[in-house]
Formats: C-alpha cells, structure tokens, sequence
C-alpha cells in the first residue's frame, strides 16, 4: 500500500498558479456577500460634522454648574446657530453642535424649569460629543482590497454615498454528481438506489464560498458521455467539481475521461473522512486551464473535503483572505478518541461554557452519516496517531463563512 500523502501537500498543488478571476463593476444593492477587488478610499469624514450622541442639553464646558437660558433648538437635519457662553441649547441626538458649545448633557441629568436648564456642576469637555471624522477620515482607506462585502461594510459604503463597486465575478463552477445508485429527489427509488444529496449540499456551500453554479449535471454511465460532459462544462466554467468515483473501484469513467482531455493527480490524503481526492486540470477550447476537484462520494467526506479544499481555492480565485482560511478556534474535547494513521476531522457543536469553549462529537462519526454535520459548528481537527482524552485541548475549524 503506498504512503498517505498530507492534506498540506494536496492544498499546495491545488492552489499553485491560481490567478483571481476578473473584477466587474456593480450597484452596491447588489454586492452583498461579494469581494471587493480595490480598495475603496473615503470621500467624507464620518460623521460629516460634530454632533450629539444624547437627547439633551448643549453648552460650553466652561458653563457647567450653572442656569442656563435655552437659547435655540436643534433637531436633526437642520443647521446649527453659533451659541453665545452662558446659554444652552436644546439638542436631539445626532443633531449638529452649534459652534461655541463643546459637551452635551443628556437630558435625564437636566432640570428645566421657565426655559432654563439648571446643568451639573462638572461636565467634561466632548461629553457626548461625536466629533467630525472620528469613525473614517475622508482621503483613508474606508475597506480593503478583498474584503467580503458583508452588512457593516455595506453600511460603511453607503455611509459614503457610494452607489457602485469594483468586485470580483464570481467564479463559476460545474458541480457533477456521479453513481448509477444515485437519483435525484422527487423521483421514486427502486431497490438499492439513494438520493443524491452531495448535490444540493455541495451547492450550498460553493454558493457560501462565493461561487455561481453556471452547469449542474449528473454524469452520464459511459465513457464518451462522460468525456462530452466534462469537456462542455470546461468551456462554461472555472472549476469543474465531481463527487464520487475517486477510490479504487471500477465503475468509473471519471478518472480516465479527464485523463483523456487533461491532467488528473489522483491523492490518498492522510485525512478522515476524505481519503481519497482526484485534482487536475483540463483545458478550454480558448486555452484557459480549468480546475478539475474529485470529491469522494461519500457524504461526509464530500462535506469536509469541501471545506478544506474549495473554500480555499474559492478564496484564492476572489483573492479574498478571509476565505482562504478558515478561523480556528482551541476548545476542551467533551469526548476521549484515538486516531490512526489520518488526521481525523470530527463534526463537533461548540458549546460556551464557564471554563471556556467545549466542543462535543457527534457519537457516530462515519463517513456515510451526514447527520454527524447537520448543526455542526466545527471540525475538530486530530492529529493522526494520537489519543485525545476528554478536557484535552483541541484546536476546531469553525464552520462559518463570513
Ligand atoms: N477498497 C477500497 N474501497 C474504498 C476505499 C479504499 O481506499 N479502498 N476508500 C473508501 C473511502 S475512504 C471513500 S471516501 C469512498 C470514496 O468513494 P468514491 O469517491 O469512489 O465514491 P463512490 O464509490 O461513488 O461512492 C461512495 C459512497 O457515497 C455514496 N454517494 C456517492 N455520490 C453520492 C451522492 N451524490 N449523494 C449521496 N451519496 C452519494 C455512494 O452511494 C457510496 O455509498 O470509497 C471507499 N471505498
Ligand atoms: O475517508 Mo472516506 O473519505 O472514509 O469517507
């Protein structure tokens, strides 16, 4: 039997020379989830002016203690008049502060009486004050060059009066299922036959990882068809990704239809689940060179393999950092297990708890038994030979995409 080879490795060829996809220009009500290919720089300072951080009562610092005239009103929107030492102001929050006053007391603090507000004796200066530029700075940089567009950045952006972005296009992918036993949900099953659930599974994630599905298919059972099939979705595709007909059975025209119209690098990971992997590349009819991604069929392994393999290779096509990696976090194992010779990835739900994160394995960790990731918060990642005894500190990849 020859040597396991290591996750590392398998990572390392499969992200070699893969160029970003190109950038697009789009609404900014239609970027959400999307990575920003430049940096965006700041127009304004936010906030544009100083205001009131509190329902209250405006002044100088100076005049704090004392009884004080009010001598104007000032509600959002509108323009502040310059306020003369010894008297205050009404102001509501986010208001601008009138020039000449410096803190604002919160009106739970104030007695009025006659318009006249009676102030506390100390009110530092700035008290409640939200000075201009003190969140962005016109001319900085408002967000970086790959960062995801999630709902604050969305906010950070619009807060600019930005209406359009530079993104990266997604990067489309043909997700192929394979299995004479595998039919789809919605038709009847005869003896011996399972539903296909790696499709809407795998779908889901790659969508998560930032993809568009462009070509979804079930692999046809002979060689030619399989061949036209792969060949096609090349030319509609940036990666093409299959699950099922990696291992060493016979069945398969896979392997040998990518071999025939590309390269094909068949691993034996040193991972559970997700032993097997077949990665290569096939070539466009224009020359471009697409990424091919054998899954195992296995549930479960397709699950993992996914998130160790195409998260990454998602993330490297959007050059997006926060998607090539995946947040780690150490948790107390709940449970004792040993390992051989495959680092094994155990589906884990992280619970806080007084002395800190513990993580808690599904108790059947197979890989045919997708209930083991249904709710789960975590990959906790054992190092192959070794023996993890509950309260042991792990390290878990968390299962969350921004
Ligand atoms: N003699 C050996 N047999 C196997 C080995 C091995 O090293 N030697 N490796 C095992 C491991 S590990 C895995 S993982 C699987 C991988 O098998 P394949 O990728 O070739 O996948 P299939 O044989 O096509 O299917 C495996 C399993 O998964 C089910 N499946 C496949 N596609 C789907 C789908 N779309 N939805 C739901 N379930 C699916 C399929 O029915 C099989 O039960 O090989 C082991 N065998
Ligand atoms: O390692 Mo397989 O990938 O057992 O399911």
């Amino acid at each position: 039997m020859s040597e396991l080879q290591s996750i590392e490795a398998a990572l390392a060829a499969l992200l070699k020379d893969v160029t970003p996809v190109q950038a697009e220009n789009l609404p900014c009500e239609k970027a959400g989830r999307r990575v920003l290919a430049d940096e965006v720089i700041a127009r304004l300072d936010v906030p544009p002016f100083d205001n009131s951080a509190m329902d209250g009562y405006a002044l100088h610092h100076d005049d704090a203690g004392k009884r004080l005239p009010i001598a104007q009103r000032i509600a959002a929107g509108i323009q502040a008049q310059p306020l003369a030492r010894g008297t205050c102001a009404r102001i509501f929050t986010g208001a601008p502060l009138p020039p000449g006053a410096d803190c604002v007391v919160m009106q739970e603090k104030v007695e009025v009486i006659d318009d006249e507000a009676s102030l506390p004796s100390q009110v530092p200066e700035s008290n409640n004050v939200r000075h201009r530029g003190s969140d962005v700075t016109a001319g900085g940089v408002l967000l970086e060059r790959g960062q995801r567009l999630d709902a604050a950045a969305l906010g950070h952006l619009a807060s600019q009066g930005i209406v359009e972005v530079s993104v990266r296009r997604r990067p489309r992918v043909a997700l192929l299922t394979s299995g004479d036993e595998i039919v789809e949900p919605g038709q009847p099953l005869a003896a011996g036959q399972i539903y296909n659930s790696n499709r809407p599974m795998l779908r889901d994630l790659l969508e998560r990882f930032g993809a568009e599905i462009a070509f979804i298919a079930t692999m046809p059972d002979d060689a030619d068809g399989t061949r036209a099939m792969l060949a096609l979705a090349a030319e509609q595709v940036d990666v093409v990704v299959t699950t099922g007909g990696v291992s060493v059975g016979e069945e398969d025209h896979v392997k040998a239809a990518i071999e025939a119209i590309g390269r094909l690098d068949l691993w034996r990971l040193a991972l559970k689940p997700g032993k097997p992997l077949a990665l290569g590349r096939l070539s466009a009819s224009d020359g471009r060179e697409v990424r091919f991604v054998g899954l195992p069929g296995n549930p479960v392994s397709s699950f993992v393999a996914a998130w160790l393999f195409l998260r990454p290779l998602m993330g490297a096509l959007l050059a997006c950092p926060s998607l090539a990696s995946m947040p780690t976090l150490p948790a107390r194992a709940a449970f004792s297990t040993r390992t051989g010779p495959r680092r094994h990835y155990m589906r884990v739900q992280l619970n806080m708890e007084p002395g800190g994160i513990t993580a808690h394995a599904f108790p059947d960790q197979g890989s045919g038994v997708l209930s083991s990731c249904v709710n789960a918060d975590a990959l906790a990642a054992i190092p192959a030979d070794s023996h993890i005894k509950e309260g042991d500190s792990i390290n878990c990849l968390w299962l969350r995409v921004d």
